[in-house]
């Protein structure tokens, strides 16, 4: 018997049913990095995969970077990006750039994408409601520890206004920045924020959308991607990892000996991604489980 188009698609539908059933209201912490909001056209894609998880009955939540933005703006006022250990060495003047790319564009630019929708989207800053509490962290280059500025390690999470949020029915975008209890703000990496996030709500995914197709193993050859690990896998090949990869594949790690099941990173690149990885049979990218 011929399948008809129509046929084949309701065989796309289908497909989705047992991810349907498992992943209901289920909580999926997703990080949108800054490298895979560059083209238009996949931007709207993105909004469109989190607004169809939020209808098909899970509960998304947006954490976002902006990396390549904050270089932007930094570089236009003549102040130049320096990164040790892949983070951002942050000056005060950097963090006020920081702050501002981060909760004032980028967040906006998503939550003004997802509600095109409906109203879904509430932007929210790590320092809100006491979201992400930090301390200042030091990179550490051979051994020595080297002070990079305002950059934060999250040492508490206070998850009630998003879960508030969820429960309300909304989706929470969240950028990168937290507070100190010094009173200081601190510059946080996005990867590592939503990796957090993810244990203190109990996510049942962490799901990192950058620029690559997932985690290749023999870098900068990127003819074989690993499709699948095991967290003490990758704690051995943690020490071979190299720049943006390194926070990333942490944040999976750390969201993994966390409790989360499942954490990957996909390439933002793909249009509709996020739902080829949830709904289909195949799944995409690099998964990292406990
Ligand atoms: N083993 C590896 N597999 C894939 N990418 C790698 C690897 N090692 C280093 N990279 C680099 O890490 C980059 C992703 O990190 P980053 O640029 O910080 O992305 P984002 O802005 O999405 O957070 C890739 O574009 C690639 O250049
Ligand atoms: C400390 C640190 O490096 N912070 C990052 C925060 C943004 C980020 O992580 O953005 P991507 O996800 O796009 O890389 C920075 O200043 O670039």
């Amino acid at each position: 018997m011929r399948i008809t188009t129509a046929q084949a698609k309701a065989g796309t539908l289908i497909e989705a049913l047992p991810w349907l059933t498992r992943f209901h209201g289920a909580t999926i912490v997703i990080k949108y990095g800054g490298n895979a909001m560059t083209d238009e056209a996949l931007k709207q894609g993105f909004a469109e995969d989190v607004v169809f998880l939020q209808h098909a009955g899970l509960r998304p939540v947006v954490v976002h970077g902006g990396g390549p933005q904050i270089s932007s703006a930094l570089d236009r006022l003549g102040i130049e990006s320096t990164f040790t250990a892949g983070l951002r060495v942050t000056t005060p003047e950097a963090m006020q750039v920081v702050r501002m790319v981060l909760v004032g564009q980028v967040n906006r630019d998503i939550v003004g994408m997802v509600n095109r929708h409906g109203p879904f989207a509430v932007g929210m800053s790590g320092e809100d409601a006491h979201l992400f509490t930090a301390v200042r962290k030091q990179a550490v280059v051979d051994g020595v520890p080297v002070d990079i500025g305002q950059v934060g390690e999250i040492i508490k999470v206070d998850p009630g206004a998003v879960r508030a949020l969820i429960d309300d029915g909304r989706i929470p975008v969240i950028s990168s920045v937290a507070r100190g209890d010094d009173g200081e703000i601190y510059n946080v990496n996005a990867d590592t924020a939503a990796a957090a996030l993810a244990v203190a709500l109990d996510a049942h995914k962490l799901i990192v959308l950058t620029d690559v197709e997932g985690l290749y193993a023999n870098w900068p050859d990127d003819t074989d991607v690993i499709d699948e690990l095991r967290a003490e896998e990758l704690e051995t090949l943690m020490p071979t990892l190299s720049s943006g990869m390194v926070p990333k594949m942490e944040a999976c790690l750390t969201a993994v000996q966390g409790g989360v099941p499942q954490a990957h990173v996909l390439d933002g690149r793909v249009p509709h991604s996020l739902l080829l990885e949830i709904f289909t049979n195949e799944g995409i990218g690099t998964m990292v489980m406990p």
